[in-house]
């Protein structure tokens, strides 16, 4: 069921369309990151969804409530919405138990009750509630600003980078958190990062912006395996892209014959291989007979995943693949290369 609809919007500063013609949905309960490069508009839909900005044109309709039509029709305020930003903006002056009951009715019977019950559901220790910001870690900050934007029971949450501020394994504490308070308060959220790892862990539904326009929106791994062109593999991993000749579910190329995911399409094609879908195998010279062999001439060490450069014999191909940590072959010995699952085809050439 559609909970936010994004319909045709479109905005533009002076010369610059930072976006335009966006059509989005999002379903009640879920997640969407909106992923892109710098500039590509991320934060102008994020605020003109709140209701900080105009769009030009378009609509923002939140269930089935028209919160924008051209201009703004309900102020940002009336729009039942949360937003914790990237420093989470809390009020310096006001303790911990304050900033979370601010918006709460001061002599509500229950509001004692309710900052306890938001507390425990960020995780924070109840003893915390007499500190101020500045008293608290980052990631303290953060999940008292989550705090204190669910105490105001928004329809939706807009998390504007939240976790960028925070260092790496904070950073995915944090993102599981979130994920899991949201999901247990039953709110709908939409995210903006810059961060693809990010983009793909904590959402249901990706939306990739580049230069105001939407250019794919789908399921983490739909965007991930089945990207719509080189420059959205790229933008959400690292990728191998080989120039290949489709036929009949096959791609001919420099690895051999591989599957395809696009089973009726003939001729020329980029084709592309997310690294960890390569497969090492040491083998002495003798084993030449492998259908793809090449020589390792690099490794980075990087534990858990390690990255492999291997250069074709059967051509002037370095490829660049994911290994584990364990069982890494020699830099200088001979390795053969298969390929698991299948490759995916972009729809047209860009070379
Ligand atoms: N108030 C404004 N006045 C003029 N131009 C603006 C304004 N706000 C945004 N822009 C321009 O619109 C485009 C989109 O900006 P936006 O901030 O939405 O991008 P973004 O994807 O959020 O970028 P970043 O990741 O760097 O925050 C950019 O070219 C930006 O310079």
């Amino acid at each position: 069921m559609t909970f936010l609809a994004i319909k045709n919007i479109s905005k533009r500063y002076g010369p610059v369309q930072a976006l335009d013609n966006i059509d989005l949905t999002i379903a009640a309960g879920s997640r969407t990151a909106i992923v892109g490069p710098s500039g590509s508009g991320k934060t102008t839909l994020l605020r003109i969804i709140a209701g900080f900005e105009t769009p030009d044109a378009g609509q923002v309709v939140l269930q089935g409530e028209t919160l924008a039509d051209g201009e703004a029709i309900v102020p940002a305020h009336r729009r039942g919405i949360g937003i914790v930003s990237q420093d989470g903006a809390l009020f310096p002056h006001l303790s911990v138990s304050e900033n979370i009951g601010f918006g709460m009715e001061r002599g509500a019977r229950d509001r004692d009750k309710r900052i306890n019950a938001l507390i425990d559901m960020v995780e924070l220790d109840r003893g915390m509630l007499d500190r101020r910001p500045h008293q608290l870690s980052g990631g303290q900050q953060q999940r008292v600003a989550l705090a204190r934007a669910l105490g105001r029971k928004p329809r939706l949450m807009l998390l504007d980078e939240p976790f960028s501020a925070l260092d790496t394994g904070l950073r995915e504490n944090m993102r599981k958190a979130v994920a899991r308070v949201l999901q247990i308060a039953g709110i709908t959220a939409v995210l903006v990062t810059h961060d693809q790892a990010e983009a793909l862990s904590f959402a249901n539904q990706v939306a990739v912006l580049r230069e105001g326009r939407l250019i794919q929106a789908g399921t983490p791994q739909a965007l991930y395996l089945n990207p719509r062109d080189r420059e959205t593999a790229l933008f959400l991993g690292d990728a191998i892209i080989l120039a290949a000749d489709l036929d009949q579910g096959l791609a001919k190329c420099v690895l051999g014959q591989i599957l395809v995911d696009a089973g009726n399409r003939q001729g020329r094609a980029d084709i592309m291989l997310r690294p960890e879908q390569l497969r090492l195998r040491a083998i002495d010279e003798a084993g030449a007979g492998a259908a793809c062999i090449g020589k390792v001439t690099e490794i980075e060490f990087g534990g858990a995943v390690c990255a492999v450069t291997v250069v074709l014999s059967n051509g002037s191909e370095t490829l660049n693949i994911k290994s584990s940590g364990v069982g890494l072959p020699e830099v200088g010995s001979m390795v053969s290369v298969s390929v698991i699952g299948k490759a995916h085809v972009f729809d047209r050439l860009d070379s």
